[in-house]
């Protein structure tokens, strides 16, 4: 509508400030901060052609790719604090000096956020999500067994494979029976030795020490379902090919805490990727 000299619309003299609405600001949600990753392609290959149309893909197929995890459902209070006081209070480079003893309680990694150099030998989760889509295949022959994942290149023995991603959630979020329950893996267990072991730790500073201790004495689990990654596709062995590991990432708090799996083996290409579910 142009406005002409006779509308009857009044117009803010220039002088005058713009009005400001007294309306109460609306309150902003806590929107978790997602990476997203990599989606891989989901080759299927059942005898039962008309199952392999995505349309027909059970729902467990379809989730969003993250590259961090994300805060979750019924996580405890203390859990909520600890990783937020991580995020605070970054470890620096220089402050996480491990001694011998140490080395075998904890298995630590630098971050992103660590500022040391390309040579420094605690970047070990670095290419960790990276390339997926070179490095794997999933696929499903069987129904039952549902989707796979398979290398597509050779691994050697010792060599941290993926990352099991996922939203960091408590117990309640596990109905009995239900997909979150399959699919989830622990990732703290009343930790009384991981507790021990930060007290004796001298980068940590002294606030941090009570609320990490009291968040690693509680039940905490990944549960891949909605966000996730590849990990979430491994398939069970009795005579796996790699072996679940935790690893703090850049600091010590349960956000900084990963589930990595190791190549326990040498794997050649073409081999489908297990771990021992149990
Ligand atoms: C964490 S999910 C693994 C991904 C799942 N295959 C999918 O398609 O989403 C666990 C489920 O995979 C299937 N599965 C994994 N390993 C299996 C195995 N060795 N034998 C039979 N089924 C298996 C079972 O149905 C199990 O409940």
């Amino acid at each position: 509508m142009a406005i002409t000299r006779n509308s009857k619309m009044k117009l803010r003299p220039r002088n005058q400030p713009p009005r400001v609405s007294r309306a109460k600001p609306m309150k902003k949600k806590a929107i978790p901060t997602i990476v997203t990753g990599e989606t891989l392609p989901l080759f299927s290959r059942l005898k039962d052609f008309g199952k392999n149309l995505l349309c027909n893909f059970p729902g467990t197929a379809f989730f969003t790719s993250i590259v961090v995890n994300v805060l979750g459902a019924y996580l405890s209070k203390a859990v909520t604090e600890a990783i937020k006081l991580g995020n605070q209070n970054p470890l620096r480079k220089k402050a996480v000096k491990l001694d011998e003893n140490q080395y075998w309680r904890i298995q630590f990694c630098c971050g992103p956020k660590c500022q040391c150099s390309s040579e420094c030998s605690l970047k070990g989760l670095d290419e960790i999500d990276k390339d997926h889509n070179k490095k794997f295949e999933v696929y499903r022959e069987e129904e039952k067994m549902g989707f796979c994942v398979s290398t597509k290149k050779y691994i050697a023995k010792g060599t941290p494979v993926m990352s099991f991603n996922g939203e960091i959630v408590g117990k309640r979020a596990l109905e009995k029976g239900s997909d979150a329950e399959q699919y989830s893996l622990k990732l703290i267990d009343q930790d009384q030795a991981l507790i021990e072991f930060l007290k004796t730790a001298n980068f940590l500073a002294k606030n941090l020490l009570r609320p990490l201790a009291t968040a690693f004495d509680r039940v905490v689990f990944i549960n891949p379902l909605k966000y996730g990654n590849v990990g979430r596709f491994l398939s069970h062995s009795c005579r796996p090919n790699l072996e679940m590991m935790r690893i703090f990432q850049g600091g010590v708090s349960p956000g900084h805490m990963r589930i990595v799996f190791i190549a326990n083996c040498n794997i050649k290409a073409g081999e489908n990727l297990s771990f021992d579910y149990g």
